[in-house]
């Protein structure tokens, strides 16, 4: 098996005052899909930013934060690498962006093409490629502010996709579409995830978990309490322990929706 892309060993996080993540361990390895799940406040979008190096572990002996491969990182770099699309804009100044600008600025982690980031025509290039990959060369022109959110989020993965080394972290990726635009995002991540993208989403919305992703991760209270196939993890006895609720669990053609 190919070394991984992520290794987080005995993983301690505090926000503010609180230890948030209690001894996460987790091990990716590159092309695996993955989905996280876990109740609001559980620890999903700090285990992200301990990926991303936002949220830094409390330092400890046995603690390690290793991804691709290496400990030590420039943020900018990092962040560019893993591909990170969040249900928010990157900043304000995002919203008077061109699409194809967006995209341009996965290379510099920046929030608008500012005047000073050099552009170069490789950079222009794989812009373009990416951008029919996402299916979004009708919004080259367009400005992000005046996009549907279904658009916005494709200009967002091409942006993460820009640069990044074949891998894409996904925060609720679903938040806020219609049902056309979650439709079109679930045929992206599935185009994505054939040709190979190692996908980790976390998301409350089950028909977000495509049939290409066949690892679960189930958090609550800060820890990893199951981490395993969908067809182990994805059922209502244990979906209905995790969120603590009863849960009618139904999947069809691959897709899992529950009521
Ligand atoms: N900036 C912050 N400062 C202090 N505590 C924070 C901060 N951000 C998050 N927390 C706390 O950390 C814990 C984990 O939050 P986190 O956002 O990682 O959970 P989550 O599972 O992603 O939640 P949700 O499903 O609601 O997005 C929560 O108790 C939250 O209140």
């Amino acid at each position: 098996m190919s070394s991984p892309f992520l290794e987080l060993s005995h993983v301690n996080v505090a926000r503010g005052e609180s230890t948030v993540l209690h001894d996460v361990n987790l091990t990716v390895h590159p092309g695996e899909h993955i989905a996280i799940l876990g109740p609001n406040g559980c620890g999903k979008s700090t285990l992200i930013k301990t990926m991303t190096c936002e949220c830094y572990p409390l330092v400890r002996p046995e603690t390690r934060v290793r991804i691709f491969g290496r400990e030590r990182w420039d943020l900018t770099e990092l962040k560019k690498r893993l591909g990170v699309v969040s249900a928010e804009l990157p900043g304000k100044p995002m919203l008077t962006t061109t699409g194809r600008d967006a995209v341009l600025t996965g290379f510099f982690s920046s929030s608008t093409l500012w005047p000073n980031l050099r552009v170069t025509s490789e950079m222009e290039d794989r812009a373009d490629e990416v951008l029919k990959l996402v299916d979004a060369t009708s919004l080259v022109k367009k400005e992000v502010g005046a996009m549907s959110a279904g658009q916005q989020r494709r200009v967002m993965i091409g942006r993460a996709l820009v640069a990044s080394s074949g891998t894409l972290l996904l925060d609720e990726p679903s938040n806020a579409l219609d049902l056309f635009a979650q439709k079109e995002l679930q045929q992206l991540m599935r185009k994505l995830a054939g040709q190979g993208t190692t996908i980790i989403l976390i998301t409350h919305h089950l028909p977000d978990i495509i049939p290409e992703i066949d690892r679960i991760l189930m958090m609550r209270e800060g820890r990893i309490v199951g981490d395993g196939p969908k067809s182990e993890l994805l059922t209502e006895e244990k979906l209905g322990g995790l969120f603590g609720t009863e849960v009618a669990l139904m999947e069809r053609a691959g897709y899992y929706h529950v009521s």
